[in-house]
């Protein structure tokens, strides 16, 4: 089974520019997670935390049990080998084939035979759909084909956390879903943990089994993905449906008197943008059939049941309403009803989902007008950490 990743009080700035603060959150092993978020809200700063290609000045992230930002490099790089990462762009090595950046993994990380790793080069390339591409360049393929291929090279060593960055930047809408079911596949046969970073709506809705949300550098929230889709929180609200009329701008920061002149605008009788509020939720993506049963969705059935009373009314009962449809054989306590959620405003300390992010997201009183990327102060990873010897983990093409 993949393995737990737990943050704490992670805060991240390039130089003035703070990023996000005070950061705590915990991957469930073996479940699907998604971070959303608008653009610029250091989603993929996030994702490289966790591998270490970026450093927080505080905090900690522990990958099975380690704090990667304590341990030495020389543990560093063998956590590393526990992960398998999808970047935006696919990563892939220009000058190479197909065939040759998904072997790469192999070659340098392992002493398996060459027929050994064709084998298994092989099989990952059936399994993303590239057979017969082969011996393409990275520069002759689509910009999806190039995605599979980092995801196939993501998945050589067999990862047990498995990290997405965007995996739908750049794809159409029927090229997405495919790509989400893959990684819902992936998960039913190896049961690693994922961690998609996206800020694709369906992929949101239907995908995984925990969401959370980054905005004005805080962690929102963060939880079951029922706690999510059924939120009045405005942020995950607008964001959940794509409209203009809510906290996010097309600048980072929106002020009172932007928000009322919109609203008079849609009062109006303006089309605020985005789908038609989306009430309850839709049902979660499954495994294809003939694939493994899925070990995430009864770890999680478990694991929300005993969570279950200090989850929101509308929490408790979309939850029990998806135990009813998939689980019908089984014994399920009923919900508790919203008297034991004491937490409405998501503000109390006390908050018990584990990892249900920062409670204390309450700031309005954000302080940094301009978008401002004056602190923009390093253009490579701050680890210095070189192309040579990369992992699938590390790699970094054209
Ligand atoms: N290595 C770096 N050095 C300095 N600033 C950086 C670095 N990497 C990212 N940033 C800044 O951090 C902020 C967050 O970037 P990030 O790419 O994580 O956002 P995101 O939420 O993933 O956005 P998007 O959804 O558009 O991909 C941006 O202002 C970006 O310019």
């Amino acid at each position: 089974m993949g393995v737990e990743v737990s943050v704490e009080g992670l805060t991240k700035s390039f130089g003035v520019q703070k990023i996000w603060q005070d950061v705590s959150l915990t991957l469930p092993s073996g479940e699907v997670s998604a971070l959303l978020g608008p653009s610029g809200t250091g989603k993929s700063v996030f994702l490289k935390s966790l591998i270490g290609l970026l450093r927080p000045e505080e905090g900690k992230i522990f990958v099975d049990g380690t704090d990667i930002l304590q341990c030495s490099s020389r543990e560093l790089y063998e956590i590393r080998k526990l992960f398998g990462v999808l970047f935006q762009d696919g990563a892939l090595f220009g000058s190479m084939n197909l065939y040759d950046n998904v072997a790469f993994p192999l070659r340098e990380h392992t002493k398996k035979s060459e027929s050994d790793i064709r084998a298994i080069v092989m099989e990952k390339l059936e399994l993303t759909g590239l057979i017969g591409a082969e011996d393409k360049l990275p520069g002759e393929i689509s910009g999806g084909m190039r995605k599979r291929a980092g995801l196939a090279r993501a998945l050589v060593l067999d990862p047990e956390i498995i990290l997405v960055d965007e995996p739908d930047s750049g794809l159409d809408p029927v090229r997405t879903t495919y790509i989400s079911q893959t990684l819902i596949d992936i998960n039913a046969e190896i049961d690693a943990t994922i961690l998609i970073v996206s800020h694709n709506i369906n992929l949101a809705r239907t995908v995984p089994d925990n969401i959370g949300m980054l905005f004005r550098r805080q962690l929102v929230m963060f939880g079951p993905r029922e706690v999510l889709l059924t939120s009045d929180e405005p942020v995950v609200k607008q964001f959940l449906n794509g409209t203009m009329i809510g906290p996010i701008g097309m600048s980072e920061e929106k002020d009172e008197a932007q928000m009322a002149h919109e609203q008079a605008l849609v009062d109006a009788g303006h089309h605020a943008g985005g789908v038609d509020d989306v009430e309850g939720i839709v049902p979660q993506m499954k495994a294809t059939p003939g694939t493994p049963v899925r070990q995430a969705v009864g770890r999680r059935q478990e694991r929300v049941r005993q969570i279950m009373h200090t989850l929101p009314h509308s929490a408790q009962v979309a939850i029990q309403e998806s135990l009813d449809s998939t689980d019908p054989g089984q014994q399920t306590p009923a919900y508790a009803g919203n008297q034991a959620y004491e937490n409405p405003g998501h503000e109390n300390p006390g908050h018990e989902i584990p990892g249900h992010g920062n409670p204390g997201y309450d700031n309005p009183g954000y302080d940094n007008p301009g978008y401002d990327n004056a602190g923009y102060d390093n253009s490579g990873y701050e680890t210095g950490y070189s192309d040579q010897g990369r992992g699938p983990a590390q790699g970094r093409g054209q």
